[in-house]
């Protein structure tokens, strides 16, 4: 296990012995409340109420802590209090059998947690993506070199293997984030279909093949393959493919809001969303709701049914009182098993529930699934189709939030307004789907080379604006000067001619008091100097 795996392991250790500790003092309460009832105190039927909760509580919590016969045995009873509340005529021995059950069960001393389950033990830290790395297997030096080269432009780091004996055993010394197998032997395929058995997740897969039928694809589809490409090779859409199949593998990191007042479990929950490399964050307190929501901008929202002072449906409807925060999917996480009542929550505000104790991977594939439909919907709405970058609008929101961050903080952050050069002539020459995968490529080799808090956008159409925060006018100069350079270095091919394209940059830099408008009318006026001097050059403002 890796150190940060270990680390995860204390920590939800630490968590557990602080439930039992929890526990310690919890059962000797409910002990003592069951005994004004079993004893027919006058007060017993007023203390009915908060036994109900406690029970609830224990009910949603204690399974997910180990203490599953806790859990159990307080949810049956908490469904007898319910009972009995809401029959109310039932009569005096019962409700004094009921006291004498609870105060049993609380007078027992709990086991100890159940011994980890094999679901705890694989949570484990997955490494943050470092740089990207390719197998490739191709048989031809010549198209290798080509690929190795042409992928390199634009930021892969690729490993050439001349046979898939060689492949495989590099693979099974250090995996790559993908594999591109160039079909030439009849044994190529079922080779490289062979090493993703053995991997825990199957790394995208993409395959280059002369021939083009039915048999053949589904052939590679059966082989695990993502991607499928006939020669003559399109370089520009295989990456196209392999960036989207791994944005899919390593995009940013899901983000979770917990709202729920037990702050043990939140953070259990959050421990265990963690290690399937999610943001989470937690908050006790719903009146911090905006806030929690404007910082943190959360896809996915875990929200307690019962908590003090508001509940999670009127949370939600308070939420979706507002337009701006549609996107985010609401979950409750709640105890209550009664389909009704779980119903009524739904109908007021929400899109789903999860019943307490919930699994740790159970937890995870709920909040994974959920939170990669609203990011697919949310890059619909806020991405240009083309190239999967910001909008007009939403890069502009960008701008003028990174701005804002540079007054507070004094640190600068650069705009960058980026235009293919002579585009026109590129449509003109070659076609209007050549013009798109121009754009395409120039899209994936920026998304490759910037960083993430970089934000990138397409502003028009053969034009982009990047703010780089954190980052002054020189640092970015140099940055998007190497991108111009590898741009100006990729070959494309449109009817069996072969051509590059270069591009021109203007930089400006955050000053005080300077308005995000300003800063981008310095980096166009920039662009228009790198333009004016013969273009396939990047400029600082004046
Ligand atoms: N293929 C393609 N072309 C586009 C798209 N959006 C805009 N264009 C074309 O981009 C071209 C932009 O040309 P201009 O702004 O005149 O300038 P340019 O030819 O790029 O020359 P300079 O910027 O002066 O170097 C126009 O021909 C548009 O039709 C698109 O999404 N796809």
């Amino acid at each position: 296990m890796t150190d940060a795996g270990l680390e995860l392991q204390r920590q939800l250790q630490a968590l557990t012995d602080r439930f039992a500790e929890r526990l310690s003092l919890e059962l000797p309460e409910l002990a003592r409340l069951a005994g004004f009832v079993h004893s027919r105190e006058p007060e017993a039927l007023g203390y009915l109420g908060e036994i109900r909760e406690r029970l609830h509580r224990l009910a949603g919590s204690a399974g997910t802590f180990g203490f599953s016969r806790v859990g159990d045995e307080a949810r049956l009873l908490e469904q007898r209090v319910d009972a009995w509340l809401e029959a109310g005529q039932s009569t005096e021995s019962s409700l004094d059998q009921l006291g004498r059950d609870i105060a049993h069960f609380a007078e027992q001393s709990p086991a100890a947690p159940s011994a980890r389950t094999p679901e705890t033990e694989r949570l484990d830290s997955h490494g943050e993506a470092g740089g990207t790395r390719i197998y490739l297997l191709e048989g031809d030096p010549d198209a290798a070199t080509g690929m190795v080269q042409t992928l390199g432009n634009f930021g892969y780091e690729v490993s050439h293997f001349a046979t898939a004996q060689a492949l495989a055993e590099a693979t099974a010394r250090q995996l790559p984030d993908a594999l591109i197998v160039s079909l030439s032997q009849d044994d190529d395929l079922q080779q490289a279909a062979a090493i993703q058995p053995n991997l825990q997740t199957p790394l995208p897969l993409l395959l280059i093949n002369d021939r083009d039928d039915f048999d053949s694809q589904l052939a590679a589809v059966r082989a695990g393959a993502q991607g499928y490409f006939t020669r003559p090779l399109d370089i520009t859409r295989l990456e196209q493919r392999l960036e989207h199949c791994l944005n899919q593998q390593q995009g940013e990191p899901f983000r979770v809001l917990i709202i729920d007042d037990d702050l043990e479990l939140a953070t259990r929950y959050s421990l265990a969303l963690r290690s399937a490399r999610m943001q989470v964050e937690v908050l006790g307190e719903p009146g911090r709701l905006f806030e929690a929501l404007h910082n943190f901008n959360p896809e996915v929202l875990l929200l307690d049914v019962n908590m003090p002072g508001c509940s999670g449906p009127e949370l939600a409807q308070t939420i979706r009182l507002n337009d701006e925060w549609l996107r985010v999917t609401i979950i409750y996480l709640s105890a209550e098993t009664d389909i009704t009542r779980q119903m009524a929550a739904l109908v007021k505000a929400g899109d789903d529930f999860i019943t307490k104790p919930i699994s740790d991977n159970a937890l995870i594939s709920s909040v994974f699934s959920h939170a990669q439909r609203a990011r697919s919907l949310s890059n619909a709405l806020a991405r240009d189709s083309l190239t999967g970058l910001l909008k007009h609008a939403d890069i502009k929101e960008h701008l003028a939030v990174e701005v804002q961050r540079a007054q507070r903080s004094g640190k600068p952050t650069s705009a960058v307004m980026l235009d293919i050069d002579h585009f026109k002539k590129v449509n003109d020459s070659h076609g209007h789907a050549a013009g798109d995968n121009v754009i395409r490529a120039l899209a994936n080799l920026m998304r490759q080379r910037l960083r993430r808090v970089d934000s990138l956008g397409r502003y028009g159409g053969e034009e982009f604006v990047a703010v780089l925060p954190n980052c002054s006018a020189a640092q970015a100069k140099r940055v998007i000067d190497e991108i111009r350079e590898r741009f100006a270095e990729l070959i494309f091919s449109a009817d069996d001619q072969r051509f590059n394209v270069t591009l021109s940059a203007g930089i400006a830099e955050t000053a005080e008091g300077m308005r995000p408008n300003d800063l981008l009318e310095q980096a166009d006026r920039a662009l228009y100097s790198a333009k004016h001097n013969g273009r396939n050059q990047v400029r600082l403002a004046e």
